[in-house]
């Protein structure tokens, strides 16, 4: 078994293996309700799960969500609070997140706002959710205007990521945990790119070795990152903190809303990361071999590198309401070279829609 420490203000532990999932009667501890939120994909190991965790005088309340984005709505919010509260909810309870990234931020939220913060365990299901989203706090929901424009951050107690539970998962879902893996290769852990350009099959089979190795590799990039920048202040000591983990984030998150959230996170990112790569080129230096890279191995994973749906203007008003943006200026996080990142703040407009030309189709 991999255990990776985050240091938090509540510090805990993501458990990484086959077979961790024994570990979650121990994080629930003597919670008298437990909430567990599942998608509706997940609801016989749901069901299966709350079994292991019934207990002399527990209630165990299951709230299923729909599959996918359409998890993170404000309507699923407020019927998940009506579930609590019918439930009696109170402080010593802890709400269980079961389920992909979806899933989990959505349930995270739920312990975040119900009496301004309840116990929260979390338990990744897909490979995205378990080399990112698992970790580090950030909770949320999209609404209309964009995605996770509204949230909080609130760190579960611990995090159990199962390798076991990746079996059965479907493969574009895998592809999309890879966008995430390969990001942190660009921006931490070149060993990564390594590993998923000398065999990219392999890198995709969630039963191999390889997998499991890039599932820990890219959870130590997340944890170390977030341990040093719980709240993504813009900068840390003068380095790029917590920001690093937007790479590609800020176009990516535009073509996730362009698509009414019907894009999955990792295949919006990858487009992003060309963008961030051409934009890194032109602003900080980025040699031409290092963007060709990112185009290289995002495909040979099945990611797209290119969008088709909105034109420049449309996507760049969308990009101003990215977190990262101060007043009238967009932030970027750009590489310098691969394995170091930069912020870029306050872009060229010209060279931005130059970039646009590299990714357009
Ligand atoms: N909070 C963060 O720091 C953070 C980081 C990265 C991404 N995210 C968010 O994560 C979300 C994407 O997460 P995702 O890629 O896991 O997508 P997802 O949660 O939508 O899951 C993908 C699909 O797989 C199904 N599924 C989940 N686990 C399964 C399993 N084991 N077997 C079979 N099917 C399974 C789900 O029901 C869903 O249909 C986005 O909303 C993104 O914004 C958050
Ligand atoms: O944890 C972070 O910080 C990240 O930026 C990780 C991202 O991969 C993730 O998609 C996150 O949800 C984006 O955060 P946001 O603040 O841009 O919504
Ligand atoms: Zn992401």
């Amino acid at each position: 078994m991999t255990t990776i420490e985050v240091h938090a203000d509540n510090p805990y532990q993501v458990h990484v293996e086959a077979g961790a999932l024994t570990q979650l009667p121990a994080l629930v501890g003597d919670a008298a309700r437990v909430a567990l939120v599942h998608p509706h994909a997940l609801a016989d190991r749901a069901s299966e799960l709350a079994r292991q965790l019934e207990a002399p005088g527990r209630t165990i309340t299951p709230i299923e969500l729909p599959d996918g984005e359409r998890a993170k709505t404000a309507e699923q919010l407020v019927a998940g609070w009506s579930t609590l509260a019918d439930a009696g909810f109170t402080r010593s309870d802890v709400v269980v997140g079961f389920g992909g990234g979806a899933t989990t931020d959505m349930a995270g939220f739920l312990a975040a706002s119900w009496l301004r913060g309840v116990g929260y365990v979390c338990v990744p299901t897909t490979v995205l959710a378990m080399v990112d989203a698992a970790v580090g706090g950030k909770t949320g929901i999209n609404i209309p205007a964009g995605k996770n424009l509204v949230g909080a951050f609130h760190e579960p107690r611990g995090v159990l990521c199962d390798l076991a539970v990746l079996d059965g998962l479907p493969a574009p879902e895998v592809v999309s945990g890879l966008a995430e893996v390969i990001k942190c290769g660009f921006i931490a852990d070149t060993v990564i790119l390594d590993l998923v350009e000398a065999d990219p099959i392999d890198a995709l089979d969630v039963r191999g070795d390889r997998l499991a190795e890039l599932v820990t590799r890219g959870i130590a990039v997340k944890a170390e990152t977030v341990s040093a920048d719980l709240r993504e202040s813009t900068s840390v000591g003068g380095r790029v903190g917590r920001e690093k983990l937007n790479y590609g984030h800020t176009l990516g998150h535009a073509i996730e809303k362009q698509e009414n959230f019907t894009w999955r996170h990792g295949e919006a990112i990858s487009v992003g990361m060309v963008f961030a790569a051409e934009l890194s080129a032109r602003a900080l230096g980025l040699d031409q071999t290092s963007v060709q890279r990112h185009r290289d191995v995002l495909t040979s994973v099945g990611l797209p590198i290119t969008y088709s749906g909105a034109d420049f203007d449309t996507l760049r008003a969308t990009m101003s309401l990215d977190k990262k943006a101060r007043g009238a200026k967009l932030r970027f996080v750009g590489l310098p070279e691969v394995g170091r990142v930069s912020i870029i703040d306050g872009p060229d407009e010209e060279a931005l829609r130059e970039c646009w030309a590299g990714v357009a189709r």
